[in-house]
């Protein structure tokens, strides 16, 4: 983007004259400034100094009140009248003030131009700009102070040139043109590589919240799916155990029962009885039925469930076996002890309020586990049971 400074020349721009007078020659000059052009009719005249006459033409920064830093600025142009009586050339020059070893100096920066008779436009690069020899050889410290400084420019000059016989000469000055950059290419790579950092940067951050926002959502995910998990094993847990327990009285069932025995009968041996069965019948249960109904006999059969589940140990289990049967496992218990347990529950029967008045008895088989296998535990205390209902009912038989 380009930066222009004009100047138009009149009475405000503050142009004023120079000639050698000051160096003591003896050149004469004369400056008509009208609104658009400065005149200068110059007489130079041979002397011991370099003889010449010439515009100076004020630059200031109206912001800083300062000289222009034109270190980013590239050209300077003009229009300019030329008449004279001899081919010349005219010198242009830049004067940068600067401050050096504590004191103020101007470093004169200058090109000379080629001007054909009339009126022309000239255009300048600034980085043709260089520094006379003159002034190398009086004011420069070292070679370190040989180079260009435009960043305090105070002055534009315009002068006649190298031809140094007597001369009459006329220059006309019209609109100066400075143009410059907004920045110059040092500071616009340094801005493109900032830019283009913060767009790696902003789209690093970017690609890091959209993958925290990923990873959020899967672990959100995986601890949903980890409830339902859950959820679904306690299900299952449930309906496992909902498959080996009877509806109706809140017992095991036989599916549970035989699962339960044969995981007994593995233990490794104990000393003394590994466990005892015993069977349990109603007795002509079919007539309660037939007499009470059926719901009646559903209420005999859960009060009778819950009478033997008080009745038992912590340890013992309660099974429905099916219909009007019930079992109850005994580990770690003798065939007499669980004879004795069986004599218990017949006895204290009628505590069972649905049973009392029905004047309910059951028949108990009763058979230790003797070591082969559990189908033949239960058949001994199968046939147990049918010999207490062969004999009279209402009674306990302990199988051999
Ligand atoms: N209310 C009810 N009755 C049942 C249930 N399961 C089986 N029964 C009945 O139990 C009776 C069993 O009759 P039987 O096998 O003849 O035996 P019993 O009448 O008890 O005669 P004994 O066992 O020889 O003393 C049948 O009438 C079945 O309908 C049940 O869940 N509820």
């Amino acid at each position: 983007m380009n930066y222009v400074v004009e100047i138009e020349p009149s009475a405000n721009t503050g142009i004023y004259l120079t000639n050698d007078i000051h160096e003591g020659g003896k050149s004469e000059g004369a400056l008509l400034i009208e609104e658009g052009f400065a005149e200068l009719k110059c007489k130079t005249h041979t002397s011991a100094v370099f003889a010449y006459c010439g515009f100076l033409v004020p630059l200031r920064d109206p912001e800083t009140g300062l000289g222009l830093n034109l270190s980013y600025f590239t050209s300077l142009s003009f229009d300019l009248t030329f008449d004279s009586d001899v081919r010349d050339t005219v010198l242009i020059y830049l004067h940068g003030e600067e401050f050096r070893m504590g004191e103020s100096r101007t470093r004169i920066h200058m090109q000379p131009i080629n001007p054909m008779p009339g009126m022309a436009h000239y255009h300048l690069e600034l980085s043709d700009f260089f520094i006379p020899s003159w002034w190398l050889l009086y004011f420069a410290q070292d070679q370190s102070d040989s180079g260009t400084n435009l960043r305090n420019v105070i002055g534009l000059q315009i002068t006649t040139g190298d031809n140094r016989t007597e001369k009459n000469t006329r220059l006309a000055l019209g609109n100066i043109e400075l143009k410059g950059k907004w920045i110059y290419a040092g500071q616009l790579y340094f801005y493109l590589l900032l830019g283009g950092l913060a767009i790696v940067l902003i789209r690093g951050l970017t690609s890091a919240f959209r993958y925290r926002a990923k990873y959020l959502e899967s672990r959100e995910r995986s601890a949903e799916l980890y409830k339902l998990n859950k959820l679904l094993s306690v299900e299952r847990d449930k309906f496992e155990n909902l498959s080996k327990t009877d509806p109706l009285t809140g017992c095991i069932n036989r599916a549970g029962a035989r699962e339960l025995l044969e995981r007994l009968v593995c233990i490794a041996p104990t000393e003394g009885p590994k466990a005892a069965l015993i069977l349990l019948d109603i007795d002509h249960f079919k007539q309660i039925n037939d007499s009470y109904g059926h719901e009646e006999g559903d209420r005999v059969l859960v009060e009778l469930a819950a009478y033997l589940r008080s009745r038992s140990r912590n340890e013992d289990a309660v099974v429905r076996w099916g219909g009007e049967e019930f079992a109850i496992i005994c580990p770690q218990t003798s065939g007499q002890q669980a004879s004795l347990l069986a004599e218990h529950l017949r006895t204290r029967l009628p505590e069972v309020i649905a049973v009392q008045a029905k004047g309910i008895t059951c028949s108990f088989g009763v058979a230790e586990f003797v070591g082969s296998g559990v189908e033949a535990w239960f058949r001994r205390a199968d046939a147990a049971l049918y010999q207490a209902k062969a004999e009279g009912r209402h009674r306990v038989v302990l199988a051999d």
